[in-house]
């Protein structure tokens, strides 16, 4: 509660402070400034959405900002449109070619989504130039501001507006970004595989956030447009691009404040450069800055060598040249350059995210308490097990070209069983898992789930249809708590629409998929560690936490690969104990896994992989001797005097 009302208590001087300026300051300059920085607030609010919580290199936003302020200036020149329609059609506009630029720029990824994004911004320009007729191109666009309601916008009214706007998006960013939307885009930036397979769309997420994004850089646009009233499209291009990118990376990500303080950067670059002095002293304060913290980073032994002396590099460079070079500005791209080089490598998290750990320190400002956890009789209610056929395969095929890694597979999983599915290695059995929660689409064969054919192809249907899974392989969302993994996969919890979630009208049901989430991280023993993020847990605790994540999605079938791949002894009996708690509510199991120990004490029934085929099905013990499956494990037929443990074969039938 404290943290929430030092954080509302700060938002409320600093825009109180703001909002009283005007009657202060008289100097048009400084307003002008200040204008600007409301501007590029909504701006790069805008571009951390896709930047900061999607984690994609967004070079379109430039163009977002440029296509806004044609917008709204053609809207109000070409239509004679009032100031409100022109901003509400520069934001539609926005909000429009956004989506419909994500949808084919999504499904690309990393350099991929980059190339894509500044081609898009390289084709608006070209555009802008090109459209004479309706841009007047090279030229420029000219236009007055408005009125509204009658009254002409002096430069003080129009600051207000500015700010009134930044205000609200602000508000409406802040609650959003903390809903069950601001996690799942920062989920399908950790993990799109789990993203999806925790029934959580990602493309849907993903056309949704860069939408957004735009929309705000598009509303930006129309206030840029009224704000200079005069506009070129040379204005938006590259520069001016890497700039915003510095400002969000300078600024910090994932923070609105963070935003702010990137705005408040670009806002005073052009009179750092112009003012020599100035440019002196910005760059020694950022010398000494890289130097104390690479040092401090070094001794520490928190920082690599790299990361500690790399910044204090760049930033020297930058304050040799503040004596050398003639015209600072001639510089300008190089400097950006630098210094958008010194924050990415020492300090990642910007300066407000090295900000908020100093104070969260310095006034010991604790976490906002989390509620008692649900009863687990609400979340899992316990299931009749009735034996019956639950998910059936029926000849399914898997072939990757010429291997056939499952050929023919046939088998039943019944209600309230706890399946195990075994094999040497490249046996088949992740190809299995993989092909029935959705990541892949079979070759032929039918899976049937209580009798309906189950999706294939789509991780995000088959999570939908009641199958949910973990992954041999990690894939939780590292940057998370432990508490917001689980949160963002829990089912049937968020069902406030979204203009609730914006207004911060639904605080009941992150309260409610708080405590759910609380007491599935206490049935795997982490509800002490709900605040410490996935990446910083450890080993055994991050497989606990993906099978929680797994169980938030109350599935009628949980497929756990290999849960105890690379764990130490008390972990997998740990795992075991979790395991039978979660059989005991009736969900029915299919488990993947090597330690045979580990199988015999949990299965009913155990398959046997190989080659893709059923080679034994029936009890643990039964499997065990099976002739088959001895020569599967050890690559020859059995012999009488043969110990099964461990000699010279494919890979071990272990205890
Ligand atoms: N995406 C893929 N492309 C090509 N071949 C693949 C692919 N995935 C699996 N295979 C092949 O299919 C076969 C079965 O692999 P799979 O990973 O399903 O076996 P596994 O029993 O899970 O093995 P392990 O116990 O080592 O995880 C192997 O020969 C493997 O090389």
């Amino acid at each position: 509660m404290k943290r929430i009302l030092l954080l509302r208590g700060a938002e409320l001087i600093v825009f109180a402070l703001l909002a009283t300026i005007p009657l202060l300051v008289v100097n048009p300059y400084a307003l002008g400034l200040l204008t600007l920085l409301a501007i590029y607030g909504i701006l790069l609010i805008g571009l951390d959405v896709t930047v900061g919580y999607l984690g994609q290199v967004n070079l379109a936003h430039v163009a977002f900002l440029g296509l806004g302020a044609y917008t709204a200036g053609l809207a109000v020149t070409k239509l004679g449109l009032g100031m409100a329609p022109a901003l509400l059609a520069a934001m539609a506009v926005g909000l429009l070619l956004g989506g419909l630029l994500a949808l084919p720029a999504l499904r690309l990824e990393g350099p991929q989504f980059a190339l894509a994004t500044l081609s898009f911004a390289a084709l608006s320009t070209t555009a802008l130039n090109e459209l004479e007729g309706l841009t007047g191109g090279a030229q420029g666009l000219s236009l007055t501001r408005p009125p509204i309601f009658g009254h002409s916008l002096t430069p003080p009214l129009f600051y207000w507006l500015c700010m009134a706007l930044l205000a609200v998006v602000w508000m409406l960013m802040r609650n959003l970004l903390a809903s069950q939307w601001g996690r799942a885009f920062e989920a399908l930036r950790d993990s799109p595989i789990a993203t999806d397979a925790m029934g959580v769309g990602t493309y849907r997420h993903k056309v949704a956030a860069f939408a957004l994004g735009s929309g705000l850089g598009g509303l930006a646009g129309g206030l840029y447009a009224f704000n200079f009233q005069y506009l070129q499209p040379q204005s938006f291009v590259y520069d001016l691009m890497i700039i915003l990118l510095l400002g969000v990376v300078l600024g910090g990500r994932k923070s609105l404040w963070g935003a702010f303080v990137g705005a408040s950067v670009i806002v005073l670059l052009p009179n750092l450069l112009s003012n020599r002095l100035l440019f002196q002293v910005f760059s020694g304060l950022g010398f000494a800055m890289a130097l104390a913290a690479g040092l401090r980073g070094l001794v520490k032994k928190t920082t690599r060598p790299f990361q500690a002396l790399a910044p204090v590099a760049a930033m020297g460079l930058l304050v040799v040249g503040g004596f050398f070079v003639e015209n600072t500005e001639d510089w300008r791209k190089a400097i950006f350059a630098l210094m958008l080089f010194s924050v990415v490598v020492g300090l990642p998290e910007g300066l407000m995210g090295f900000l908020a750990i100093f104070l969260a320190k310095l006034f010991r400002v604790p976490h906002a308490p989390l509620p008692e956890p649900s009863d687990i009789e609400a979340i899992l209610p316990p299931r009749a097990s009735d034996g019956a056929p639950l998910l059936v395969l029926e000849d399914l095929r898997r072939h990757f070209g010429g291997v056939k890694a499952v050929d023919g597979l046939s088998m039943t999983i019944k209600s309230g069983s706890i399946h195990g599915l075994i094999g040497p290695n490249g046996s088949g059995k992740s190809t299995v898992v993989n092909v029935i929660s959705g990541l892949y689409t079979p070759t032929a064969g039918r899976i049937l789930l209580r009798g309906m054919v189950l999706p294939s192809g789509s991780l995000f249907q088959v999570s939908k249809s009641g199958v949910a899974r973990t992954f041999q392989n990690l894939q939780l969302f590292a940057e998370l708590t432990a508490l917001e993994n689980v949160m963002v996969a829990l089912r049937g919890v968020y069902r406030s629409p979204l203009p609730l979630v914006l207004l911060g009208l639904a605080r009941r049901e992150e309260r409610q998929a708080q405590a759910d989430a609380l007491c599935l991280l206490d049935r795997v023993g982490l509800k002490d560690q709900a605040l410490t993020r996935a990446k910083d847990l450890t080993y055994g605790a991050q497989r606990f936490l993906e099978v929680a994540r797994a169980l938030a999605r109350k599935p009628d079938l949980l497929i756990l690969d290999e849960p105890a791949a690379g764990l130490a002894h008390p972990d997998v009996v740990q795992l075991i104990e979790i395991i039978k708690r979660i059989h005991r509510r009736g969900i029915s199991i299919l488990l993947i896994e090597h330690h045979m120990d580990v199988v015999s004490e949990l299965c009913d029934t155990v398959t046997v992989l190989d080659g893709g085929r059923v080679i034994a099905e029936g009890t643990p013990d039964e499997v065990k001797r099976h002739p088959k499956v001895v020569e599967a494990y050890l690559g020859q037929p059995p012999q009488p005097e043969t110990d099964t443990d461990t000699a010279g074969g494919a890979e071990p039938l272990p205890a």
